[in-house]
């Protein structure tokens, strides 16, 4: 069994009275792309906000690359390696791609500029560390143009570039591929394959085509809880899966 980057154990989420998530388990592999799906309201959102740190977590404990961050701030989980894809409308769109991603980049440097011990990163770095991205995003083409300029599919491919800025472990994608024509669809497939050699991807996809072809592992959640947990072809095949989403569209299209 491969290393694990973020195991979480016992984790619950109660809003008020209501629990959103219950004794939810997830072991997530090193260099893997593993997917969270599930019925609308299931709890894939509460779970990406809990792992990442965007909510507090009311029982349970997560351990990132060897730490216990369960009652750490979302910031210092970044600083652990953990990244979130930003939205659409977080990207400055006045500014050219290049622009957008250079102040990603920094970003993350900001606090790491008040830190005697480790120096700020020299602007070649970051020079280094965009043109990288821009590569990676099949961008390179667009680097001076504005981003508001840029087709719905480039602008969010853009937004999983300035979480790849912070130069992250793991990143988190939640729904990148919504509102996307077909060909965008295939590009944004095509990066989150690929970003599995360098990063570890968890997912929130409603597209099961997408789901299907691009994951190493599959938690399947619903009323809050894991439902099942395995590989493609596993999920594919499950009983309780199908029913969880009335026996319709697990094979293809939106679930
Ligand atoms: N701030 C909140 N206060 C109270 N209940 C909430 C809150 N946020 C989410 N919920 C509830 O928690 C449950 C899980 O919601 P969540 O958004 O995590 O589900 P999801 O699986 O991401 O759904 P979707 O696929 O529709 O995005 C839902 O019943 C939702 O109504």
């Amino acid at each position: 069994m491969s290393a694990s980057i973020l195991e979480a154990k016992g984790v619950a989420k109660r809003y008020g009275k209501f629990s959103a998530l219950t004794d939810v388990n997830l072991r997530i592999a090193k260099n893997t792309v593993h997917s969270v799906i599930g019925p609308n309201g299931a709890g894939k959102t509460t779970l990406f906000h809990v792992l990442t740190g965007t909510l507090p977590i009311t029982a349970g404990n997560i351990v990132f690359d060897g730490h216990d961050v369960t009652h750490e701030p979302d910031h210092r989980r970044v600083k652990r390696g953990i990244a979130r894809s930003f939205q659409v409308t977080s990207l400055f769109t006045n500014l050219s791609v290049r622009e957008n991603l250079r102040l990603a980049a920094q970003g993350v440097d900001s606090k790491r500029a008040l830190n005697a011990w480790k120096p700020p990163r020299g602007a070649l770095e970051h020079r280094d560390t965009v043109d990288g991205i821009l590569e990676r995003l099949a961008l390179q083409r667009f680097a001076s143009t504005q981003a508001s300029a840029l087709s719905h599919g480039q602008q969010r491919r853009l937004e999983v570039g300035m979480a790849l800025a912070a130069r992250p472990k793991a990143i988190f994608l939640d729904e990148p591929t919504s509102g996307m024509g077909i060909d965008d669809l295939d590009d944004m497939k095509h990066l989150i394959r690929s970003l599995r050699d360098d990063y570890t991807v968890v997912l929130i996809e409603h597209n099961m085509d997408i789901v299907m072809d691009i994951s190493d592992t599959i938690t399947v959640m619903q009323q809050g809880r894991v439902l099942v947990e395995g590989e493609p072809a596993r999920i594919r095949g499950d009983e309780r899966v199908r029913s969880a989403y009335l026996g319709n569209m697990i094979t293809g299209g939106r679930a």
